[in-house]
């Protein structure tokens, strides 16, 4: 378990990490999203004592990571700088990693395995592809066997095969109960990896609650309704003050309806229907509208937060949407990038 408490960290006047406290627990994947600048790198860092904290701390199954014996061994990371010496093998780097946190040198060949990297084992590294990079990277964290991992962008690169793959490691490195704590700009993998997410903007935390809350919370439901009968459709749902709203394929788009109940009321009135369809939002549409206001920069002319913000993710959209469980990003409107 990774605990964060009131963790800040300012660069100069850029205060980049906001008091963000959090609890990473084991046993899920924990998704860690939050736009360009939000501060999630420099989080992971602090996480494993590579930047210091201006204030606030990090505790690692309760102790600080600088007190962890054989830190390699409690947690094992990915971060998205490469740390490799071009001229090394991909095994030479892992045994170096091995014999410096006294690893028995058959865990490399383990790990070589796992990550699919055995056959360019003697390669040197600095010919590797993006993905294969990752893949190495990945078998670097996996190396002292950890119970808890930290990836920051760890499909990077990676063919929709490696995707596939990491997705898979990391719900089977949860499911062994470990803590799995991962960032990643790819929102529909992070939709299908990730048990819970933690959502940061500016620097604070913006939610922290489990995947489908999120999404349900942060969303517009809404059923869709085609028929070739609209007349007789709106007359029959008008009965209990149900306004369709025409989209523009010649559907109807009830929203916050039950689809249920729009079917019997259809079904009462003799309406045929070609569809009736609750509508889920994507993770990427509830993130853009959440995020709306703690985006650092936007492109000039950026209207709205990205294709998937609805129309009404705006000023007290997302705020609105929210319950108790999440808080207010300081800052007023958008910064506009300079261009
Ligand atoms: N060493 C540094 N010196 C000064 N400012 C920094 C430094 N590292 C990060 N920052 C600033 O702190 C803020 C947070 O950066 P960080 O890289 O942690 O964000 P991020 O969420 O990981 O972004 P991205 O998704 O783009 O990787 C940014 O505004 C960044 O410019």
């Amino acid at each position: 378990m990774i605990e964060l408490h009131e963790l800040t960290k300012r660069y100069g006047t850029k205060l980049a990490v906001d008091r963000l406290s959090f609890t990473i627990p084991p046993g899920v994947v924990t998704g860690f999203l939050g736009p360009n600048g939000a501060g999630k790198s420099t989080t992971m860092r602090m996480i494993l004592d590579l930047d210091r904290p201006t204030s606030g701390r990090v505790t690692i199954d309760g102790r600080k990571y600088a007190q962890l014996r054989e830190p390699v061994k409690y947690i094992g990371a990915l971060l998205e700088a490469k740390a490799v010496h071009p001229g090394r093998s991909a095994r030479s780097h892992l045994l170096w990693l091995a014999q410096s946190n006294s690893i028995p040198a058959r865990r490399v060949d383990e790990v070589l395995a796992l990550v699919g990297l055995q056959e360019v084992a003697n390669r040197r590294s600095g010919g590797f592809s993006l993905g294969m990079g990752q893949r190495l990277g990945i078998a670097a964290a996996l190396l002292g066997d950890p119970q808890i991992l930290m990836f920051d962008e760890p499909v990077n690169g990676l063919d929709p095969e490696g995707i596939l793959w990491v997705r898979n490691l990391m719900k089977r490195l949860a499911s062994e109960g470990r803590t799995v704590f991962v960032s990643s700009h790819l929102m529909s993998e992070m939709a299908v990896t990730a048990d819970h997410l933690v959502v940061i903007g500016r620097g604070r935390l913006l939610a922290d609650l489990p995947m489908t809350e999120f999404i349900d919370r942060n969303s517009r439901s809404t059923v869709r309704v085609r028929t070739p009968q609209p007349e007789q459709l709106l007359d029959a749902l008008s009965a209990e003050g149900i306004v369709p709203e025409p989209a523009a394929d010649g559907a109807y788009e009830v929203v916050g309806g039950d689809a249920a109940r729009i079917g019997e009321l259809a079904a009462a009135g003799g309406v045929v229907l070609h569809e009736l369809s609750p509508q889920r939002a994507s993770l990427e549409e509830a993130f853009m509208r959440m995020t709306a206001e703690s985006v650092e920069y936007h492109a000039a002319g950026d209207g709205a937060a990205g294709d998937g913000a609805a129309a009404d993710g705006q000023a007290d959209g997302p705020i609105a949407a929210w319950g108790a469980g999440w808080q207010q990003p300081s800052g007023g409107k958008r910064k506009k990038k300079e261009s």
